[in-house]
């Protein structure tokens, strides 16, 4: 029998329980790293709360009362551009805390002004952090104890992979794998899209080609496979593939690295606001 670990002992309050914050709770309840009632999630919004709470998450319709329960660490999961007010309201209770926040952009610098004495950390997490196969980055600012650093990298575990980075390589991460899950479907959407325009039907196209993103992932993550060598399982000299790489592979490589430079020019503009 193992010793409980440093996790499932916390209560976490996550503030704002939308897209990602409703995925990390969920992902922590459903993962069993902690229990339904030690995961506490504030949201102005109903619908959002009531999904939650049918998980027997407790919820909260705004972060005063959230906190009013003394989570042991605290999630900040609002947009960067509320985060202000939200830190301006939770700052008396986040002194002497673990404080986690995920706000694309929002620096160390800007969190430690306005929640003096936190135990701060920044963390880069992607949406599949819902299934327990997100990937986040962590930061952690110079009032974060070493314990903290462990306990924020345990909570993201339970959720994927995580990793500890500097402070600039998590806006990289954020740039190229917190946004990726949207890349991933919009090539998921512009292939079933491609497909339907060359006569598949449309009932199932959509399916195929999902079916078909899952595999390859697992076959790469379990193989370890280089994504080059895997690709030349599929393409004979001369063949289909062949043919096909050749049209996507020019506008494919420069429109990554346009995307990750807009994403990581937004998040620029974002730790200036
Ligand atoms: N969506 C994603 O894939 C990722 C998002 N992030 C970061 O996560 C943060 C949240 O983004 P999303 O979940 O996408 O946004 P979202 O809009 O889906 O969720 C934010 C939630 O905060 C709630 N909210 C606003 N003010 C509040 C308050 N004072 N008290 C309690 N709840 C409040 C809103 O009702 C909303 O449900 C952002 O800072 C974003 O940069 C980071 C990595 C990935
Ligand atoms: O678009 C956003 O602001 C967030 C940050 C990383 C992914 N989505």
């Amino acid at each position: 029998m193992t010793e409980r670990s440093a996790l499932g002992a916390q209560v976490a309050g996550i503030v704002g329980g939308g897209s990602m914050g409703g995925a990390i709770a969920r992902g922590l309840v459903e993962s069993g790293s902690l229990a339904a009632e030690r995961v506490l999630v504030a949201d102005h919004g109903q619908e959002h709360r009531r999904a939650l709470a049918e998980l027997g998450i407790r919820t909260f319709p705004d972060e005063g009362e959230l906190l009013a329960e003394e989570p042991g660490v605290v999630v900040l999961a609002v947009k960067p551009q509320v985060l202000p007010q939200v830190m301006a309201s939770v700052a008396p209770s986040c002194a002497g805390r673990l404080v986690i926040s995920i706000a694309a952009g929002v620096p160390l610098s800007a969190l430690e002004a306005a929640l003096p004495g936190a135990r701060l950390v920044r963390a880069m997490p992607n949406l599949p952090v819902q299934v327990r196969s997100g990937a986040t980055v962590l930061a952690t600012g110079p009032t974060a104890t070493p314990a903290d650093v462990e306990l924020a990298r345990e909570l993201f575990l339970a959720l994927g992979a995580a990793s500890v980075m500097r402070e600039d390589q998590l806006d990289v991460a954020g740039a190229a794998v917190g946004c990726a899950p949207a890349f991933f479907a919009l090539f998921v959407d512009a292939l079933t899209r491609a497909g339907l325009r060359a006569g598949l039907p449309a009932a199932g196209c959509r399916e195929l080609v999902e079916t078909t993103m899952r595999g390859c992932a697992e076959q790469l993550l379990d193989e370890g496979v280089h994504p080059r060598a895997y690709l030349e399982r599929v393409t004979s000299p001369g063949g289909t593939t062949a043919a096909a790489l050749f049209a996507l592979e020019p506008a494919l490589v420069e429109g990554s690295y346009a995307a990750v430079d807009a994403a990581l020019a937004r998040t620029r503009e974002l730790a200036g606001a």
